[in-house]
């Protein structure tokens, strides 16, 4: 009995520090895959937000970097479609070998980001997290609420469907997952299910701020929990990420997006966040291309610590800052 209770102390403290103080060190994951829908391109996103400095901004924050490249996904020959849905088992291939990259690399202490590739990729993302930090909690700022099934899907595409899948999927294994936020279009079905959900009119009304304390209080009150940030670029209002496969006009402006990604990063819980939907290919011009790919490079950094002046976020000087004008 007192064997069991150390070991199981032991484990219990290990998987603490695995899911928690996790802005030690930085993986980048690349995963250039676009087979959750039919249009080329999203597969070559994580060499356009590489391109546009991901890596040396990241450099400049105050933890180590680890970049272990892109996963390399094959082809299969053989991938009928699924009722509607086009190539099934390539995404659950692709998923599979994410959920490992991702859970390895949670496991070493990296706070993980996994660049995108179409949004079915969140899947395995959340999968592989969630083996590792089974209690995380997710933050979708996408949108659309990727919450179809292959019977309600307009197009059949899975990235419209990943949130459906982590809820069927990970409910039995993963009991603790259901907090959930969605930062969306409104749908009903999120009500039913008691995903709290804030919509574009909902940030015009509440804004931003407010929207994003009622958000880490749903989430984090009850208990401190290591976050998901799943965030798809179309997100954005389609004047700054137009090279995307889905843009929806009346998206996020750059300062709210940015205060989502400071207000995550405060809390000192990011443990994993996806950055999807970049696609170079349907980009106008390369202009077009390269404001996306550093408005996710921005989003990014952000979420890492970034200040708007450039450096990370000093919290020592904040504290002091704040002393001073107490004593003032
Ligand atoms: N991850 C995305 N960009 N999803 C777009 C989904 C669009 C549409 N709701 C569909 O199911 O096909
Ligand atoms: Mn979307
Ligand atoms: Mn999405």
């Amino acid at each position: 009995m007192a064997l069991r209770g150390t070991l199981s102390r032991l484990l219990r403290t290990q998987f603490s520090t695995t899911c928690q103080n996790r802005t030690h060190s930085v993986a980048v994951l690349g995963a250039p895959f676009s087979k959750g829908q039919k249009r080329r391109g999203v597969e070559h996103g994580p060499k356009a937000i590489r391109d546009a400095g991901l890596i040396e901004r990241l450099s400049n924050l105050d933890y180590p970097v680890h970049d272990f490249g892109d996963l390399s996904f094959q082809n299969l020959d053989k991938d009928e479609p699924y009722m509607q849905v086009p190539f099934p088992r390539s995404v659950g291939r692709a998923n599979k070998l994410l959920s490992e990259a991702v859970g390895s690399a949670v496991a070493s202490g990296h706070t993980t980001v996994m660049l995108g590739g179409d949004h079915s990729l969140a899947i395995g993302s959340v999968e592989g997290h969630a083996r590792q930090c089974p209690d995380l909690c997710l933050i979708w700022v996408d949108a659309h609420a990727d919450i179809n099934t292959p019977l309600t899907s307009p197009s059949g595409n899975l990235h419209g469907q990943s949130v459906a899948f982590m809820l069927k999927e990970l409910q039995n294994k993963v009991r603790q997952l259901t907090h959930f936020t969605v930062l969306s279009p409104h749908s009903d079905i999120l009500k039913e299910l008691g995903i709290q959900c804030f919509t574009m009119r909902d940030i015009d009304r509440l804004g931003i701020q407010r929207v994003m304390e009622v958000t880490l209080d749903h989430l984090l009150s009850r208990k401190q929990r290591p976050i998901h940030l799943s965030f798809d670029i179309d997100a954005m209002d389609p004047s700054l990420a137009p090279a995307t496969g889905t843009p929806v006009n009346g998206g996020l402006t750059y300062r709210e997006g940015i205060w989502i990604t400071e207000e995550i990063h405060n809390t000192g819980l990011l443990s994993v966040m996806d950055l999807v939907e970049v696609n170079p290919v349907l980009g106008a011009s390369r202009e077009a291309v390269e404001v996306t790919a550093s408005l996710a490079v921005d989003i990014i950094a952000s979420s890492l610590g970034q200040s708007r002046q450039g450096g990370p976020i000093a919290q020592t000087q904040t504290l002091k800052d704040d002393t001073e004008q107490l004593r003032l």
